[in-house]
């Protein structure tokens, strides 16, 4: 069956890097009955995880994640790249397909206890999720599961995360 959300992702090969096909959800977010839908769609899943918190990776993490907190009625916990957050933070670091980098969370982010949902626009070998589900874990938090709007499962990012439940709207086979 057709999938609209499949239909409005660009695929650009060669970008950022030789050898990567970039996934660009842009389109969906350009198109506000479908950027709607999507929201929608992984807010029903946070609902369905009794998700308390939205937590996002900066920059896209906050595009998909916003809307589905606002949504929902809760809070967002944005995870942001380095020396960004004004106040004292915990920090990961984890590699992508095309480079490394790391990521810092408020250290009050997150009360001990909480069930998180983490949204982002796609997962590909999972270190930004990994690195993500550090952070609220050394703050006390339970990640209850992640949503995308992508998914590449031949990257293998799914076999780095144990049992943690995740959501998608797409996935791409293939490099
Ligand atoms: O599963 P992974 O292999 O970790 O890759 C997925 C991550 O890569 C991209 O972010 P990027 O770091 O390129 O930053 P951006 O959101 O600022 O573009 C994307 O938005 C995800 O956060
Ligand atoms: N193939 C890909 N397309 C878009 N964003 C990405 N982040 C990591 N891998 C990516």
């Amino acid at each position: 069956m057709a999938n609209i959300f499949k239909e409005h992702i660009a695929s650009v090969p060669n970008f950022p890097n030789k050898g990567i096909a970039y996934r660009d959800v842009t389109p969906i977010v350009q198109d506000g009955k479908l950027y709607r839908l999507a929201t929608h769609k992984l807010a029903e899943y946070a609902k369905s995880k009794k998700a308390e918190v939205i937590v996002g990776p900066e920059a896209r993490g906050f595009i998909v994640g916003c809307p589905v907190a606002t949504e929902l009625g809760l809070g967002f916990v944005p995870a942001r790249k380095p020396h960004k957050l004004p106040r004292p933070v915990v920090r990961a670091s984890y590699d992508l397909e095309y480079g490394s980098n790391s990521l810092e969370m408020h250290k009050d982010a997150i009360k001990p206890g909480q069930r998180v949902v983490v949204c982002d626009d796609l997962l590909a070998i999972s270190g930004t999720l990994r690195a993500t589900k550090q952070l609220v874990e050394t703050l006390g938090g339970e990640v209850v599961g992640a949503a995308f709007y992508v998914v590449l499962p031949d990257l293998n990012g799914y076999k780095k995360l144990s049992d943690l439940d995740i959501f998608s709207l797409v996935e791409f086979h293939g490099a």
